[in-house]
This record gives C-alpha cells, structure tokens and sequence, in this order.
C-alpha cells in the first residue's frame, strides 16, 4: 500500500510541536506493516538545509505566483517530497509566521499551494506513482483533500487528522478567488466557514474518514465545549470519525541510550536517575534536597493551562514542590513564570525558549511532568514521561484521560497505577495531585513501582499504526466496492 502524507512538520526536521513527532515516526511505523508512505513537506529553509542535491521530480512555472520544484530526498528513513518554492517557503523566522511570532499575512497561498501540489500529485502528477490514500495533517495540509475533491482525484481515499482542532487556518472570503477552486466549493458543505474560507473545514468535509489522536478527544470534539465551532460538522460526520492514540519513537526516547542524559538507565537500575536530577538542578539552579522535583515542557499556551499552573505555583512551592520549567509561547505567561523564577529562587527555574535536548534531561531527571492542559488531543510528554519514569501529574482530559492511570488506591493494589489525574481547569484539584505525589513520593516504594509500571507500558508506534493500517484499508475497500 501507498500513502501520499502531507503536513506542515516533520521530526528530525522542523517541528514546532507534536505534529512533527507523529508527522515523523507513523510512516516509519507503517513501514513496518508493508505501507509505503511519501511525505510532502514544504521547503523552508532548514529543509532545503538539509538535502542533498536532487533534479527536481516536477516543476512549476507559476504556483501561486512563482517558481516552484518538488524535489526527493531521504532523511532518517524518510522518503520526503520537498516543495522548494522560495517565494513561499524561504524566509527566516518560523514555519507560520516571522521571528517577533506574527503570523505571515500569506499563510492561506503558502498552504493552499501545499495542497494543490498534494492534490496534483495525488492526480498522477509524478510519473510512475499515485498513491492509494492520501493522509493530510491539520489545516496547513487539509486542502489537499478539497483539491483533490474538486479536481482529478475525487475518487481516492484520504484520512484528515485532527491533532489540534484550536488552529483551524480561517480565511476572509476575498481569497477564495485566488484559491483556484470552482465557485460551486464556495458553499456550505465545500470550503465555506462562518462567511470566510475555513481550510480545516474544507478537509473535515472532503475527507473519506476524520481521525485524532485519542478517542477521548474524539468524542469531545463533537460538543460544543471542545468542537471550537466544527462541532456541528464533526457530529455530522461521526459515522467516519475514529481516535487513534499516538504512539512515541521509542528510539529517538529511550533512556538506556539517550545521549542527551548525563547517565542512562532503565526500568531496572533507576539509580543513576539521580545524576540526571543533578543536572537539572544545576541547570535550574534548583535547591538540592530530598523531595521531588516537578517538571513543564510545554508550549506556554492558555491550552496547556499554564495560567492554572502559575496560579497554584506559590502553594505548591509552600508545600515542598521545586519546579523545572521549560517552555515558550505567550508572552505574558513567560512574563510570570520568571517572575515566579524570581520569587521563589532556588525552588522553582525557569528556561524561556526551545530545547530539544534540554527536553530529554528533565524527562530523565525530574521526578514528575506536569499537564495541567484545558483539552489536550494526544499529548506527548505525558507518553515520554512514562518511558523516563517522569511521573505524569495530568488534567483528566483528551488523550491524558486515555493513557495515564490515576494513582487510586484501587489502582495501587492492582499494581497499575502509572501518574496522577486530577479535574481540568480546577487549581485546586491541581494543587491536591501535587500533594498526592509528594507523599507517594515520600514512600520510594510506592514511587518506584509507579515509575516501574509507566516504564511497561507499551508506547510504541505498532498497535496504533495497526490501527491506521485497518482504516487506509477499510476505506480503500470502500472506495473500490
Ligand atoms: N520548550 C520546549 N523545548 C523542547 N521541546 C518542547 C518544548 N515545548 C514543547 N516541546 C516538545 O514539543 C512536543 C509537544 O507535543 P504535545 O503533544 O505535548 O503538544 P502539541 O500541542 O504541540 O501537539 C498537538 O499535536 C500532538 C500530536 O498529535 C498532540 O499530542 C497534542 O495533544 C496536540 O496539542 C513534545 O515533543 C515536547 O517535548
């Protein structure tokens, strides 16, 4: 089987967020079970960094206003297809937008070109290969599915991922002209959303089946309280929507080898975790004492509820909590979680920026990952914290509902128990879990064995790629019935 992927991210790559994990370890995944998958990529300028030097697999004379070649390449197992479009993609700042964070004002041509490129490969555009499915990821890819639905390949299959349904590439209007697409797409049921051009939309509506990356989410999405304005549209289309837990690169995050730890180890031989714990207190400037240190990786997003961590961050600290906080995002929030930095020396640090590798030492070093979330559609560090025996303390909501055990006293004796879930958007029952986990923490065999047991767990790709694989099939089935 043949899948045509196309996203805006890809890990090793670019990345910004989840996307690009997922985007870069599925098809790797789906290798594994005999799916040939080619990603299409825009070719910002740390992707054309990246390749070698190819001839262009098909060229464009003038795609939404310049030059443009799809060009091969092989990164990390990966078969890529790159669209080198300089007078789209090359810029410096961002994937979306410039270096002070404001959006490009021509991220609608940026994206819509991406997909009128998926669209036309999807329509044999490149010889010798048209895939059996096209899988498109959230909006900046999602008009590859409408592209397509107006164009030459209405017939082929296709799977719309949701990994974020808060961005959703909402349009005035006065674009659709310039989108290339017959004036009947303009319309309710085509691309047309609340008066303007919805992108995600469009895809929601011209996919064969809508997937995201937790069931949990998967039903929450279809009210009101979570749908963000598509629920009506999700519910429509429940008949084809699925929830499919993301798995996680269990090489790329793999604490016996890890090389961005100062000393690896394993379920077995937890000890050398403290060296790691260490470092992080070092690099924090961190207190060192005998309680537990709790950790952010997080974009510093109103999502990831990390106002309700700063609101409860002077009690916990009160009750013996220290904090390693690495994230950016909202300015305000970065604001005040320095602040706290400030107020609290020595208990809590913080590190304002993106660190990948910084990322991987506080998994393998701090005690616990904290996730406070408002909704969370997967979510990932929960699932690296497991791996590295960084308790997760999460909001019980999305994909953090799905795959952290609560630490119940029914959990415990069942010797299950794999974290802490507490209610979303409540700094109170926040504040609880955290004391929940220093007294566990207190008693090392009760905190052994919830490290032990989130190191157990399965979190590879397989059985969720098993689960893609049952859905490409069915829907080709269908399409060919
Ligand atoms: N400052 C920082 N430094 C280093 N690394 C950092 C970082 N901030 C974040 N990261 C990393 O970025 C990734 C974030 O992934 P998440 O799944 O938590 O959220 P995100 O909201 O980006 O993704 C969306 O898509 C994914 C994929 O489907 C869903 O899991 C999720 O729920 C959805 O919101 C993780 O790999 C994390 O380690």
């Amino acid at each position: 089987m043949q899948v045509l992927s196309v996203t805006p991210e890809i890990f090793p790559l670019i990345k910004t967020g989840g996307l690009a994990d997922v985007a870069g370890a599925l098809p790797i995944a789906l290798a594994h079970q005999g799916v040939a998958t080619r990603t299409l990529l825009p070719g910002y300028p740390v992707v054309m960094a990246a390749l070698a030097k190819s001839k262009p697999l098909l060229t464009y004379q003038n795609l939404h206003g310049g030059k443009a070649s799809l060009r091969p390449a092989s990164v990390s197992d990966l078969d890529l297809l790159v669209l080198d479009a300089p007078h789209l993609f090359e810029r410096s700042g961002g994937p979306y937008g410039d270096a002070s964070g404001a959006d490009w004002a021509d991220n609608w041509r940026r994206f819509a070109a991406l997909g009128q490129v998926g669209a036309d490969i999807a329509a044999g555009a490149l010889p010798g290969y048209v895939p059996d499915l096209v899988h498109a990821h959230d909006w900046q890819a999602a008009m590859t599915l409408a592209y397509m639905r107006y164009g030459k390949a209405a017939s082929m299959p296709s799977v719309m991922t949701v990994h974020n349904l808060a961005f959703q590439g909402r349009f005035p209007a006065t674009i659709f002209p310039e989108l290339g697409l017959p004036d009947s797409a303009m319309t309710l049921d085509g691309v047309e959303y609340y008066g303007g051009v919805g992108f995600l939309k469009a895809g929601l509506q011209a996919a064969s089946a809508i997937t995201t990356v937790s069931p949990t989410y998967a039903q929450e999405i279809r009210t009101p309280a979570f749908g963000m304005g598509l629920d009506g549209l999700i519910n429509l289309r429940a008949a084809d929507l699925a929830g499919i837990v993301n798995g996680i690169d269990v090489d790329i995050w793999n604490p016996a080898t890890d090389r961005h730890l100062a000393a690896n180890f394993s379920a077995k031989t937890l000890k050398p975790r403290a060296i790691n714990k260490r470092a992080v207190e070092e690099r924090f400037q961190l207190d060192h004492d005998s309680g537990p240190v709790f950790c952010v990786v997080s974009r510093l997003t109103w999502q990831k509820g990390m106002d309700i961590l700063n609101s409860i961050l002077d009690e916990a600290v009160a009750a013996g909590a220290r904090f390693a906080i690495l994230g950016a995002g909202d300015a305000a929030l970065e604001g005040a979680l320095l602040a706290a930095a400030a107020r609290h020396r020595g208990r809590v640090g913080t590190v304002i920026g993106y660190d990948e590798q910084l990322s991987h030492l506080m998994q393998g070093g701090c005690d616990a990952i904290v996730i406070p979330s408002r909704f969370e559609p997967c979510g990932l560090t929960q699932l690296y914290g497991l791996r590295y025996g960084c308790v997760p303390i999460v909001a019980r909501t999305g994909g953090l509902a799905d795959t952290i055990i609560d630490a119940n006293e029914a959990a415990l004796s069942a010797a299950v128990a794999s974290g802490f879930q507490f209610a979303p958007e409540n700094g109170d029952a926040f504040l609880h879990a955290i004391r929940r986990a220093i007294a566990a923490y207190a008693e090392r065999p009760t905190w052994a064995a919830l490290q032990r047991q989130g190191m157990k767990s399965d979190l590879s790709w397989e059985r969720s790629a098993e689960k893609y694989v049952q859905l490409y099939r069915s829907l080709i089935m269908k399409k060919a019935a």
